[in-house]
């Protein structure tokens, strides 16, 4: 596991990872690490006559690409010795993110993903990097030059099955760090509890708002996705500030519960992707079809680590302050029981509207009635 995530923190600062499968090798870089000069110094190291593009699905149907396959597909694109560095990198950076659905692409150039481009592709979503990876194929004559690499510790090297692992492992061991007492305006009696991921790379907070052997029953919890622009600076794109504090405040008052704040920025895009987002729909495109440009389902977010949390805290039945319905069949299916479901409305203004109409007309969220009334 601990190989996976060096392997993230490789990729994220642009360098590849070799990914392996049986007998077969390749080296895998980020769409956004293209520019980096290690790109170019392994094209010319493995004397490559071709790169490999992985791209989701999501982000097929957006390029207009009407692929059936359910993972996502691959791209080869030949490299003429003509074909400078410069225009290469413009293109494959244009593949990962450009608006346009006029790519030059049809679903008869492209290949079903193989298990080291599955796994590229779930190194990518786990690094919260774009989802899109480029692989050079390791051809046998070149594998002592590969090996020189990982044997002075240049290079990564991880399996696809154990990335494939990875994320199902992460969920399971959640280890419980450190608490202390935070006193909070509107809810002083509240204790931050710490856990963090098996990985290491994550951590999410569960805050004990009251006396807990005082607790109502069934528990009132609010699980909350971080929104770093909503939360901290009081961002007026979205509604998340005001449930946050709202939900503080409403626990406290019923008599105490949990606060379970998810490190999940962006319904998990993570907040380089969640920016980029919001550039696309000042470009007019909504909250779900900017996800989907770059790839990303209408929401990333699992809850297991969620389920995790509540279980090491020993609660089994919830009343849970939502609007979205997502979340509650998610604790369903975690075998958590669920009474009742709160709402919990923030301000409509003029830079969240169209945004709380998009969740409420096209993910489902329990939100009408505010929005006429806001
Ligand atoms: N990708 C993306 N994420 C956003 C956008 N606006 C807000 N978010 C994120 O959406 C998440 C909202 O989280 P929550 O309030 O927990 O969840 P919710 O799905 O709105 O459901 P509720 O429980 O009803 O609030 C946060 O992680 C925000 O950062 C956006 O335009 N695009
Ligand atoms: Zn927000």
């Amino acid at each position: 596991m601990r190989k996976v995530e060096r392997a993230i923190v490789e990729l994220k600062a642009g360098e590849p990872v070799l990914v392996t499968d049986g007998d077969e090798a390749a080296l895998v870089f980020s769409i956004e690490g293209v520019d980096s000069p290690a790109f170019e110094a392994w094209i010319d190291r493995l004397n490559a006559s071709s790169v490999a593009v992985t791209l989701t699905r999501k982000r097929l149907e957006s390029l207009g690409i009407d692929h059936s396959s359910t993972s996502g597909g691959v791209l080869e694109i030949p490299l003429t010795d003509t074909m400078g560095m410069a225009p290469l990198i413009d293109s494959l950076q244009r593949l990962g993110t450009q608006t346009t659905t006029n790519s030059g692409v049809s679903s008869s150039d492209l290949a079903e993903p193989e298990a080291i481009q599955q796994a590229s592709l779930t190194l990518m979503r786990q690094g919260r990097l774009l989802p899109a990876s480029v692989s050079i194929g390791v051809p046998t004559d070149a594998r002592p030059e590969i090996d020189g690499a990982l044997h002075s510790q240049d290079l990564m090297r991880v399996d696809a099955a154990d990335v494939s692992d990875f994320e199902q492992t992460v969920e399971r061991h959640l280890h419980r760090v450190s608490e202390a007492q935070v006193p909070l305006e509107g809810a002083e009696e509240t204790r931050f509890v710490l856990f963090r991921e098996g990985s290491g790379l994550r951590e999410h907070l569960a805050l004990l708002i009251g006396d807990p052997s005082h607790w109502p029953d069934p528990v009132p919890v609010r699980m909350h996705s971080a929104c770093l622009t909503g939360d901290l600076f009081g961002s007026l794109r979205c509604d998340c500030g005001e449930q946050l504090r709202g939900a503080v405040r409403s626990i406290s008052e019923e008599g105490g519960g949990v606060l379970l704040y998810l490190a999940q920025e962006g319904r998990d895009i993570g907040l380089a992707n969640k920016l980029r987002a919001y550039s696309l729909q000042d470009q007019g495109l909504d909250t779900v079809d900017a996800d989907q440009v770059l790839g990303f389902a209408d929401d990333e977010r699992r809850y297991g680590v969620a389920v995790g949390m509540l279980r090491s805290l020993g609660i089994e039945r919830i009343d849970l302050l939502t609007n979205n319905p997502g979340k509650i069949q998610a604790i369903l299916d975690g075998g958590i029981e669920v009474g009742k479901r709160r709402e919990l409305l923030g301000r409509v203004t003029p830079y969240n509207r169209r945004y709380l109409a998009a969740k409420a007309e096209r993910s489902g969220h329990l939100l009408g009635a505010s929005l006429k009334t806001g």
